[in-house]
């Protein structure tokens, strides 16, 4: 099986190939360039900061995939992201048993009204439960929500609001719903991994691992090929 693995940053992309030994391939395809892990059965995506460009490159490359005759069946939002404490500290590794839109919605004077709410679309996509189970065994990360906007929390009371909203969520990004929104479209199960660089909380850019996050992101994927590779999608 195909699996395409779309970060949000050449940084995340690199941190993922130096979990996999030999020379990466690149691909170009129409507005996107894919990175081809030795062996072909994996290609990494830098698709963008934001839910909506990761969409847009994501399923450009599924597109083009199944344009080549040789569709992916497993899509990978993965990256860093900030993390809810206790729950999430920095350093962890988190995996989403659900990718949920924070803000897809509308505010009223009574709260806010997920856009499922007022009759459109979705909110939360649900990546296959054994394979979030497999993921979670395979490299100690912690399954729960994660959750995606378009707006980095940067107050206590932003993370606060949102942990009352979601008591599941235990780390926050800003392109799972984007990606799972693209491999939706295509028919193609999606996971998402998140290292965590940072708490959600109030905005201390200075204070974000990044480095650590990225080790942690190369040593997941490090531990994960084997899973990705070898799950069935009838499984799901
Ligand atoms: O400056 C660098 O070297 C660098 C290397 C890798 C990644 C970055 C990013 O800035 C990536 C932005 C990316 O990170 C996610 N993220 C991280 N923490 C949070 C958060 O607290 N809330 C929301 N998103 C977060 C997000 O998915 C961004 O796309 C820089």
């Amino acid at each position: 099986m195909r699996v395409l693995v779309a970060t949000a940053v050449p940084a995340e992309r690199d941190a993922v190939a130096r979990a996999f030994p030999g020379p990466v391939r690149e691909v170009p395809r129409p507005s996107v360039t894919l990175h081809r892990l030795p062996g072909g059965a994996c290609d990494l995506l830098a698709a963008g900061v934001g839910p909506a460009l990761a969409a847009a490159s994501t399923a450009a490359a599924l597109t083009a995939a199944a344009l080549d005759a040789a569709p992916y069946g497993l899509v990978v939002s993965a990256g860093i992201g900030g993390g809810f404490a206790p729950a999430a500290p920095v350093g962890s590794l988190v995996v989403a048993d659900e990718i949920t839109a924070a803000d897809l919605g509308a505010e009223t004077a009574d709260g806010f009204l997920p856009v499922t709410d007022l009759g459109f679309g979705t909110v939360t996509h649900r990546p296959p439960a054994e394979l979030v189970r497999a993921v979670a065994d395979a490299t100690g990360a912690r399954p729960g929500t994660v959750l995606t906007g378009s707006t980095v929390t940067g107050t206590a009371e932003r993370a606060a609001l949102l942990r009352a909203r979601h008591p599941r969520a235990l780390a926050e990004a800003m392109e799972g719903f984007g990606v799972a929104e693209a491999a939706a479209a295509h028919g193609v199960p999606v996971l998402e991994l998140r290292a965590v660089s940072n708490p959600v909380g109030p905005r201390d850019r200075a204070a974000w691992r990044i480095g650590d996050a990225l080790t942690a992101l190369t040593d997941a994927f490090g531990k994960l090929a084997p899973v990705l590779t070898s799950w069935n999608p009838h499984d799901r």
